[in-house]
C-alpha cells in the first residue's frame, strides 16, 4: 500500500492560494524531499496530511486511511519545524509523557533517547538543552511506535553537520524498514544525497517531481568542464578549445548537456597538454532555480 497519496489538492486562505491542484505520492521505504521558497505551501501540505486543516478540494490517503483518523494518526509521526518542549522536564520525563500519550511504556524513553544520541543528557532538564538537542528530542518523539509514515518539517534546521549526518542515518534505517518519509528542507545540498525523489513546490504548484538524475536530465542545464593544463600550456589549451576563461593552470569551459561528450573528445585529443579534467554538473541550487523560475507565475 502506498504510504501517502495526494490527488489534486487545493487550499486557499482568503485570496491566497496556498496549494493549487497538487498531486504527489510517497511509497513505502521512499524518502521524498519537498522543496520550495518561503510561502510555497510546504507546511500547508503537511498540515492537510496530518488532518490538522482540511483541503478545499482533492483527496488525501494516508496509509489507505483518511488524514487525521485514529488509524492514520497511530501510524504517522510528525516533527514540526519548531518543536517546543516543557523546559522544566528532563528529556526522559518528556519522552515518558509522549510515550504514555501514545499508549506505550515510558520505559522506552531511554532507548529512544539513546538512538538519537541524547542518552547522556536524558536526566537533564530540556531547558538546558541546545537547539540541536531539542531537535533530537523532536526526532525521538517522532520515532515512537514504529511509524509507517514520517512527516518532517525542516527537521535538520539548527543541526550541525555531524548531527545532520546522524539524523539522516536514522532516516535511512526507518526507510529500510519500509517507512515512507516526506521531509521539507531549505538545505538543498543535503537532500541531494539523502533522498530518493525531489518535489519542488512553487507558489502552491508542483513544478517538478523526479529523481535528482531525472531533474538534471530534463533541465538540461550547462555543465562546467574544468581542465587542468600541463604547466605552461594553459594558453594553448584555452586557444585549442576556444575557451574564454582561464584561471592559472586551469581552463574553464561551459557546455550544453548534449555537447559534453564532443567536448570531452576534443579535450582528450589534446593529449599530454592536459593533466586532468573535472566534470562539474549543475548543482541542485541551479536545478531548483531553473524549475522554480520557469514555472512561477
Ligand atoms: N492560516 C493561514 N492563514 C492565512 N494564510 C496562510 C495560513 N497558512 C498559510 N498561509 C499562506 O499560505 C501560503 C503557504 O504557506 P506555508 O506556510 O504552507 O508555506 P511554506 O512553504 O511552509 O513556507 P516556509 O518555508 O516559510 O515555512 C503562504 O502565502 C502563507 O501566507
Amino acid at each position: 500500500m502506498t504510504s501517502l497519496i495526494l490527488s489534486r489538492l487545493t487550499k486557499t486562505f482568503g485570496r491566497e492560494t496556498a496549494l493549487d491542484d497538487v498531486s504527489l505520492s510517497v511509497a513505502p521505504g521512499e524518502r521524498v524531499a519537498l522543496l520550495g521558497h518561503n510561502g510555497a505551501g510546504k507546511s500547508t501540505l503537511m498540515k492537510i496530511v496530518l488532518g490538522l486543516i482540511p483541503a478545499d478540494a482533492g483527496t488525501v490517503e494516508v496509509l489507505g486511511e483518511a488524514p487525521g483518523s485514529t488509524r492514520a494518526r497511530t501510524q504517522v509521526a510528525y516533527l514540526p519545524e519548531n518543536a517546543a518542549f516543557h523546559p522544566s522536564l528532563t528529556g526522559e520525563e518528556q519522552m515518558g509523557l509522549y510515550l504514555r500519550l501514545r499508549g506505550e511504556s515510558p520505559r522506552e524513553a531511554r532507548p529512544l533517547l539513546d538512538r538519537v544520541g541524547l542518552g547522556a543528557a536524558a536526566t537533564r532538564r530540556i531547558g538546558t538543552y541546545s537547539k540541536g538537542m531539542r531537535q533530537r528530542v523532536g526526532l525521538a518523539q517522532a520515532l515512537i511506535g514504529r511509524p509507517r509514515l514520517l512527516i518532517l518539517d525542516e527537521p535538520t534546521s539548527g543541526l550541525d553537520p555531524v548531527s545532520r549526518r546522524e539524523f539522516y542515518a536514522i532516516l535511512d534505517d526507518l526507510a529500510a524498514d519500509g517507512a515512507g518519509i516526506l521531509l521539507s528542507s531549505h538545505a538543498l545540498t543535503e537532500v541531494e544525497a539523502r533522498t530518493d525523489r525531489i518535489v519542488i513546490l512553487s507558489k502552491g504548484v508542483v513544478v517538478a517531481d523526479d529523481t535528482l538524475a531525472g531533474l538534471r536530465r530534463n533541465a538540461a542545464l550547462p555543465t562546467r568542464l574544468q581542465i587542468a593544463a600541463r604547466p605552461g600550456a594553459a594558453d594553448e589549451v584555452a586557444a585549442a578549445l576556444q575557451a574564454g576563461r582561464r584561471n592559472g593552470v586551469t581552463v574553464d569551459l561551459v557546455c550544453e548537456a548534449d555537447e559534453k561528450l564532443d567536448r570531452l573528445g576534443r579535450i582528450a585529443a589534446l593529449g599530454p597538454l592536459v593533466e586532468d579534467v573535472e566534470i562539474i554538473p549543475p548543482s541542485l541550487e541551479d536545478i531548483y532555480d531553473h524549475y522554480s523560475r520557469r514555472e512561477s507565475r
